[in-house]
């Protein structure tokens, strides 16, 4: 199949490589110049595993290709997938504006039958809504079809999801176009779940919502633990085994950030209050997720007092592991809550650091190995578990930092690895340890 991608970010690059992978032949279509110019040189403007890699040998076999103009596409393709941002309005509700754009850039451009495949995370609704503002504007003897499509990778691992996922929703209002869509599909050898637009578009939302609920739900299991002396990892383990229950997303922590967690709670929140139901479970998650971020400076404030003149090194920045996404992620908190207290704070991430450098505060100061953020601190908050900043070596967070004392957002050690280690170790929801394995 001849296929058109439009938006060449996370999820329209993952998308086009993919499709161009299973044997389709694919352009992805992004209006941002620089980041076409780059993509035709071969260099993927994000930091994702296995990604650069498959683009080039999809385009080395000439299956994949970048373009700024969906003029120049739209003759030859047979579907359109549509992956803009859906970004979070100043109330919560997501903002169409991407997609409204590209919908009246395709009525403009459409000279045969298509279907189009909406990728973006959109409220129930949004496929029709698009789809007549496209209607609205085509010649009549031009048809097309709407296919909802939603998208579940995770930064960090989106090859391996999209290759390897649990399954791929196809909302349609005809059989035509879902089995279309479902044979596009076929060599991903994914299960496929065929359903109509509107509930495909309820379950990307109710998915993220449940996650969250997930993440929030054992951060509040955490701060009990940590009042009443358990340990919230072993309580996690032994929910886990229980299958109902799930073992994954139930690593407490600072609480999720990233570009999709946030803006889709406060979205579906917003979608249940246009029809007079108020979400209060997923407000709740909400405002946990928010304490949850303001963690770290709450510990790091009860232990040393005053932060005021303290060297904090801030050891991970971006929102996850293997990603340079900076969106929404709880470093950005926990950096500005540190410096409001007078702290001087050395960040250092493995990937991350020069977008970071963009999205911190000026203040911020950057390191270039962990080593150089520990030097004469007087503490170390690990926001980020990159493998890099689990592979810790105690030795030079002795020799190295003033105060060995170490406060873990991600529970990155088990207490028997950091025990007799001579470095105080503060955690998430589980007791702390005082230099030589003394319990606090
Ligand atoms: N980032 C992620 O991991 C996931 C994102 N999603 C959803 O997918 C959608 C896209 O997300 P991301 O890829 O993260 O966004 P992004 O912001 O990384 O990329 C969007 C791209 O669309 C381009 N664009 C905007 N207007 C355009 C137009 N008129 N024509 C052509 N290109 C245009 C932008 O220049 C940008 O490169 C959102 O709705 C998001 O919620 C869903 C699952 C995972
Ligand atoms: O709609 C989206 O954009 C995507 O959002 C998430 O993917 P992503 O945000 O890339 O990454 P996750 O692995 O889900 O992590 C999100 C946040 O939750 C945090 N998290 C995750 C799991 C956990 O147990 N605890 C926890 O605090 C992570 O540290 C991170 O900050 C979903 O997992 C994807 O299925 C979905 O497609």
């Amino acid at each position: 199949m001849n296929i058109t991608v439009v938006g060449a970010g996370y999820v329209g690059l993952v998308t086009g490589v993919s499709l161009a992978d299973i044997g389709h032949y694919v352009t992805c279509v992004d209006v941002n110049k620089d980041k076409i110019a780059k993509l035709k040189e071969g260099l993927s403007p994000i930091h994702e595993p296995g990604l650069e890699s498959l683009m080039l040998k999809n385009i080395d076999d000439n299956r994949l290709s970048f373009t700024s103009s969906l003029k120049e596409c739209l003759k030859d393709t047979d579907i359109i997938y549509i992956a803009v941002g859906t970004p979070q309005n100043k109330d919560g509700t997501a903002n169409l504006n991407f997609l409204e754009i590209v919908a009246e850039d395709i009525a403009m451009n459409i000279s045969k039958d298509i279907v189009i495949v909406i990728k973006s995370t959109v409220p129930v609704g949004t496929n029709e809504y698009i789809g007549e503002l496209i209607k609205a504007k085509i010649p009549k003897d031009i048809s097309f079809d709407i296919v909802s499509n939603p998208e579940f990778l995770r930064e960090g691992s989106a090859i391996n999801d999209t290759f390897n996922g649990d399954r791929i929703v196809i909302g349609a209002e005809n059989d035509k176009a879902a089995s279309i869509i479902e044979q596009v599909n076929k060599p991903f050898s994914v299960p496929i779940f065929k359903t109509d637009i509107r509930s495909a578009e309820m379950i990307k939302y109710a998915s993220n919502a449940f996650l969250a609920t997930k993440i929030s739900f054992i951060n509040e299991i955490s701060t009990i633990c940590e009042k009443l002396g358990a340990n919230v990892d072993d309580v996690a383990k032994g929910m886990g085994k229980d299958k109902r229950v799930g073992n994954q997303f139930l690593n407490a922590g600072i609480g999720y950030g990233g570009s999709c967690f946030p803006k889709d709670t406060n979205a579906l929140v917003q979608i249940a209050g246009g029809v007079q139901h108020d979400f209060n479970l997923l407000k709740a998650v909400i405002n946990v997720n928010n304490n949850q971020q303001t963690l770290l400076v709450e510990k790091a404030r009860q232990r040393l007092g005053s932060l005021k003149g303290m060297r904090i090194a801030l050891l991970g920045l971006a929102f996850k592991p293997n990603t340079d996404d900076m969106r929404e992620a709880a470093s950005i908190v926990i950096s500005t809550g540190l410096l409001q207290e007078g702290a001087e704070v050395i960040a250092y991430d493995p990937i991350a650091n020069e977008v970071a450098k963009h999205v911190l505060s000026e203040k911020v100061q950057f390191a270039n190995s962990i080593n150089d953020a520990l030097t004469e601190a007087n503490l170390a908050l690990i926001i980020t578990e990159w493998r890099e900043i689990i592979e810790l070596d105690f030795n030079n967070v002795r020799r190295l930092m003033i105060d060995p004392i170490i406060i873990d957002g991600r529970n990155c050690f088990s207490l028997d690895m950091v025990k007799d280690k001579g470095i105080e170790y503060h955690s998430v929801g589980r007791p702390a340890l005082k230099g030589e394995s003394v319990l606090i």
